[in-house]
């Protein structure tokens, strides 16, 4: 396992869920970022699919005492490199590229990119990196294509992304070849526009605690 590898499993230390966030209105972002690490999921994903996710990010990294922050939705080099400016952590990607595996040679920020076929997973094998996104999960075979990578990829771990909820999501931590999930489902839309940082808090103790 490379050493970037390594660093991105302990910014992880072991936690099952990484919650994934769009965020529309950049004040949410540390309120939110607090009540997920109260409930016991520091290490956040914020997506760059929203004009604020950069300022987002700076936030929580400057602001959240504990808190690790990755960017996500990273679909170019460009975008590396801005987020990882902005203090991310860690960087996810719904694919992988070779000008993203360039990128992300050059840096100490670890990537965590997104595969889905054999063939992709191979590449980013080929590019030195044991850990890779599956996504979108459900929508690719789910545990079904996890169970059948076991074997001849036996040396690859997954982080499933990409339909996972609170109903499925300890069956995919059930297998030994994911280490943990990705989904947004534990900052729902309307909680965070309404504010409801205890509901969310609640929502990641509970998933906090899956698949232990
Ligand atoms: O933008 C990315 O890089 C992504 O990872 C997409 C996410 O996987 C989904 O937004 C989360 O999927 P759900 O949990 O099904 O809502």
């Amino acid at each position: 396992m490379s050493a970037k590898t390594e660093k991105l499993l302990s910014l992880l230390n072991g936690q099952p869920v990484v919650p994934v966030l769009k965020i529309a209105n950049v004040a949410d972002a540390v309120p939110l970022a607090r009540a997920l690490a109260r409930g016991g999921l520091p290490a956040i994903e914020i997506t760059l699919r929203t004009a604020d996710a950069l300022e987002a990010i700076r936030r929580v990294a400057g602001e959240v005492e504990g808190a690790i922050v990755g960017a996500g939705t990273i679909l170019d080099a460009r975008q590396f490199d801005e987020a990882a400016a902005a203090g991310s952590k860690f960087i996810v990607s719904p694919g992988i590229t070779n000008e993203l595996l360039a990128a992300a040679k050059d840096s100490p920020v670890p990537l965590l990119p997104g595969a889905i076929t054999p063939g992709e997973i191979m590449a980013a094998r080929e590019a030195g990196l044991r850990f890779l996104k599956f996504f979108p999960a459900e929508q690719s075979g789910g545990i079904a294509s996890l169970k059948a990578f076991a074997s001849p990829l036996a040396d690859v771990k997954f982080c499933p992304t990409g339909g996972i909820t609170g109903k499925n999501a300890a069956d995919y931590l059930s297998l030994p070849n994911v280490i943990c999930v990705g989904g947004s489902w534990v900052a729902p839309d309307d909680m965070v526009k309404a504010g409801r940082w205890d509901e969310i808090e609640a929502l990641a103790r509970a998933a906090s605690q899956l698949g232990r």
